[in-house]
C-alpha cells in the first residue's frame, strides 16, 4: 500500500460539497465572514465543482420562483403546495423559510450570467406555476463560478472525498476524507460544518443494469455521504421513509416536466386511456390529498403503476399528439405553421441537451421524432433527495420567527449536533426546494453559521488518537486489498474481503426486492422488511471487509459504506410508519390505507458508538391550513 500523506486543514467553516446548497452557502459565508472579523472558509468537493453535483449536466428550468415582488405568488401558496404534495407531511417553517428567500437566489443566477427565458414584456417564461425555463447547459458552472471567486481557490479542495465527520463529544469538531487523485488524506479541522454532500443513488437497483450500468436519473455520484456524514455525528434524522420515485422518460431518465407543464401533453397507457381520468376514482381513498390540485406527484405515479400491473403497458407520453395541439392554431397559414413547428421540435429536444442530453441520444438511436411519435414513460427506481420531491435529510433547526418551539433549538438549519449544519438534499422535511431553493437553503445556513461561530469561537477539541484511528478507518479498504489479493490468482474472488462492486450488488438487490424497489412493484411489507434487515445487517458487517484496488475503488467502497447506513435508516423507518401514507413511492401491503394518526413525523436517530437506533414520532405544527 502506497504511503499517504495527511493535510491537516484549520478553519472557521467547513463546506463539505460543492453543488447548489454548497454554493449558496459559499457566497453568504464569505460576505458575512467579511463583517465578523474575516473568518477562514473552507469548501471540499469529491468532484470539480463546475460540474459536480445534480445540476451537472445543466438544467432547462428552475423549478422554485415565487416572483414574490411581481406579485405571481405568495410563500403561504408554496407552503400550501409543498405540503399537500407530501401528503401533509412538511415543516411549513423550513419550507416558507426557503420560499421568501429564493427569488432572490434566482435574480442573483442571473447577474452571474445565467440566460433565463423571458417574454416580450420582459417577464420570466414560466415552465408551470412555479418553475421557469432557462437555456441551462452552463448553469452549474455558472453558479459554481461565483462561489469560486468569493472564497478563492485556495479555500477550495476538489476531489476529496469526505467519509466521517470529527467529533468533540456532541459538538461537531471536522470532517476527515481523501484525495480521490492523489495519496493524500485529509484532516479537516473546524468550528462549524456545513453537509451538503448531496442526496443518495444506487441504494435500490436500477432500472438500468448491465450496458446500461451507472445511468440514473439523479446523478449516481449522489451517494449518501450527506445522510451518512450527519447520521455518523449523532444527528436526528426526519422522513428517512420518503424516497422520490420521477415517472421519466423510459431507459434514459429524460425530464417530463416541460412535456406535462409546457406542451400540455397527455399520458396514457398502451390502449390510448389517461390513467389520471380513467382511475380518478382511485383519489378518494388517499384521504384529503387525493382530492387537492395539483395531484400529489406520488398519487400521479400511483395510478400509472395500477396499469402497469394490470398489464396495460408501456405508458406513453403522447409527443406528436402534444406538439400537433400547440401548433393547430397556424394551420391556416402554411408559412408561419412550419415556423411554430420548427420551434417546437427545437425547445423538445433542447429541453433534454440542456440536462440530460443521454435522451436526446437514445431517441436518436430509436429513430424517434417527438413530433411523430410517443415516446415511453415509466417509474425509475428509488432515490433519496430531500431537495426534490423526496423528504429526507437531518432534522433541521427553523427560522427564529417563523418555527414554533417545538422545531427550534438553536441556530436555523443547525442539526441536533451542536456546529452541523444541513442544507439542501441534507435537510429533511422541507421538499421542493430544487436547485434554486438549495442555493436559498445554503445561504441561510451559512448566515446561521456565521452567527454559530461568532458566538461560539472556540476550537473544539480533537482528539488525535480517535483522528488516526479515522484515518486508518477511511485507508483500510486499501490495507485489505494488500493483505488479501495474493491469497487468489483473480483479485476479482476472494474469501478475506468483497469488492465495492460486488457489495454495491448486494445491497442493491436486497432493497429491491425486500424494501420495494422496480423488481417488487414499489411494495413491501413489514415481514419482507424484517427480512431485508435481517441481510442488510450481514451485509454491513461485511463493510469492514470491502477491499480497494486504488483510489478510485477507495471511493466506490466509501460510497457504498455511505449508502448502507442510508439503506438501515430507510428499512427502520418503513417499518416504524404503519400506514401507507405514500403510494407511487412506495406501497405496505400489509396495512395498504392512509392513517390519519400518523400524520407526524417519523424521525430516527442512530449511535454510532453502539449501533443503536431510536425512532421518534415528532408532531406537525401548522402554520398555514
Ligand atoms: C436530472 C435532474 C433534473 C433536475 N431538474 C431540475 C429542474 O428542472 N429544476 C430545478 O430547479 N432542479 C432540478 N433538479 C434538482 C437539483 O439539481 C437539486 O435539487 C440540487 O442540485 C440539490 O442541491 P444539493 O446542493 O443538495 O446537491 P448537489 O447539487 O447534488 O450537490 C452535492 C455535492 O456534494 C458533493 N459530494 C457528494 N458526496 C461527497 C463526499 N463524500 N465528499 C465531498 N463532496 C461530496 C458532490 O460532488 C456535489 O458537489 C434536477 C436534478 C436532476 C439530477
Amino acid at each position: 500500500m502506497p504511503n499517504f500523506e495527511t493535510v491537516v486543514v484549520n478553519t472557521d467553516i467547513l463546506i463539505l460539497g460543492g453543488g447548489m446548497a454548497a454554493c449558496g452557502a459559499a457566497v453568504e459565508a464569505a460576505y458575512w465572514a467579511k463583517k465578523n472579523g474575516d473568518l477562514k472558509i473552507t469548501l471540499v468537493d469529491k468532484a470539480a465543482m463546475d460540474r459536480s453535483g445534480a445540476v451537472a449536466m445543466g438544467l432547462s428550468a428552475i423549478n422554485q420562483y415565487l416572483g414574490i415582488a411581481k406579485g405571481d405568488n405568495t410563500v403561504e401558496d408554496y407552503v400550501k403546495y409543498v405540503k399537500n404534495d407530501l401528503m401533509g407531511i412538511a415543516r411549513d417553517d423550513q419550507v416558507a423559510d426557503i420560499a421568501r428567500h429564493v427569488d432572490s437566489s434566482v435574480h442573483l443566477f442571473e447577474k452571474w450570467g445565467l440566460p433565463i427565458w423571458t417574454n416580450d414584456e420582459g417577464n420570466y417564461v414560466r415552465g408551470g406555476r412555479w418553475q421557469i425555463m432557462l437555456n441551462g447547459e452552463s448553469y452549474k458552472i455558472i453558479v459554481a463560478e461565483a462561489a469560486k471567486n468569493a472564497l478563492g481557490t485556495d479555500n477550495i479542495y476538489e476531489r476529496v472525498f469526505i467519509t466521517e465527520p470529527i467529533m468533540d463529544g456532541d459538538r461537531i469538531a471536522g470532517a476527515v476524507g481523501f484525495s480521490t487523485r492523489e495519496n493524500k488524506v485529509y484532516v479537516f479541522k473546524a468550528k462549524a460544518v456545513l453537509a451538503s454532500m448531496g442526496g443518495a443513488v444506487g441504494v435500490f437497483k436500477p432500472r438500468s443494469t448491465g450496458e446500461g450500468l451507472g445511468r440514473s436519473w439523479y446523478p449516481p455520484f449522489s451517494s449518501g455521504s450527506s445522510a451518512y456524514f450527519t447520521m455518523a455525528a449523532g444527528a436526528e434524522m426526519t422522513c428517512q421513509e420518503v424516497r422520490f420515485i420521477p415517472v421519466r422518460f423510459k431507459d434514459a431518465y429524460g425530464p417530463v416536466g416541460a412535456w406535462f407543464l409546457l406542451f400540455k401533453s397527455r399520458a396514457t397507457n398502451a390502449m390510448g386511456e389517461e390513467y389520471m381520468v380513467t382511475r380518478r376514482d382511485e383519489l378518494a381513498n388517499w384521504g384529503p390529498y387525493g382530492s387537492v390540485k395539483p395531484i400529489p406527484a406520488n398519487l400521479r405515479n400511483y395510478l400509472g403503476m395500477l396499469d402497469v400491473s394490470e398489464g396495460k403497458g408501456p405508458i406513453y407520453m403522447q409527443t406528436a399528439e402534444a406538439i400537433a395541439n400547440l401548433a393547430k392554431k397556424y394551420e391556416d397559414d402554411p408559412k408561419a405553421f412550419k415556423k411554430k413547428m420548427k420551434e417546437l421540435e427545437s425547445e423538445a429536444w433542447e429541453d433534454f441537451l440542456d440536462m440530460t442530453v443521454s435522451q436526446a441520444i437514445l431517441w436518436a438511436a430509436c429513430d424517434i421524432a417527438p413530433e411523430e411519435k410517443a415516446s415511453e414513460i415509466a417509474a425509475a427506481e428509488p432515490y433519496f433527495i430531500g431537495s426534490h420531491s423526496g423528504a429526507s435529510g437531518a432534522w433541521v433547526s427553523g427560522p427564529a420567527d417563523l418555527a414554533p418551539a417545538e422545531y427550534q433549538w438553536g441556530y436555523t438549519n443547525m442539526t441536533t449536533v451542536k456546529g452541523l449544519f444541513a442544507a439542501g438534499d441534507a435537510s429533511g422535511a422541507s421538499s421542493h426546494k430544487f436547485s434554486s431553493g438549495s442555493h436559498a437553503e445554503g445561504r441561510i445556513a451559512a448566515k446561521s453559521m456565521v452567527k454559530f461561530v461568532v458566538e461560539n469561537n472556540e476550537q473544539p477539541a480533537v482528539d488525535d488518537a480517535k483522528v488516526e484511528e479515522l484515518v486508518a478507518k477511511t485507508l483500510k479498504p486499501m490495507a485489505v486489498f494488500e493483505e488479501f489479493s495474493g491469497f487468489t490468482t483473480d483479485a476479482d474472488v476472494n474469501p478475506n474481503y468483497i469488492l465495492p462492486k460486488m457489495y454495491m450488488f448486494r445491497l442493491q438487490k436486497m432493497m429491491d426486492e425486500y424494501a420495494g424497489g422496480v423488481v417488487a412493484n414499489f411494495t413491501t411489507s413489514k415481514a419482507l422488511l424484517e427480512k431485508g434487515l435481517e441481510y442488510l445487517t450481514m451485509l454491513k458487517e461485511d463493510s469492514a471487509k470491502l477491499a480497494a484496488r486504488d483510489l478510485h475503488e477507495l471511493m466506490r467502497a466509501w460510497e457504498n459504506i455511505h449508502r448502507t447506513l442510508q439503506a438501515e435508516s430507510h428499512i427502520r423507518t418503513v417499518i416504524f410508519r404503519e400506514e401507507t401514507r405514500f403510494p407511487g413511492y412506495y406501497f405496505r401491503a400489509d396495512i395498504p390505507a392512509i392513517n390519519p394518526e400518523w400524520e407526524v413525523f417519523c424521525n430516527c436517530k442512530y449511535d454510532a458508538a453502539s449501533g443503536e437506533w431510536e425512532m421518534i414520532k415528532r408532531p406537525i405544527i401548522r402554520l398555514v391550513d
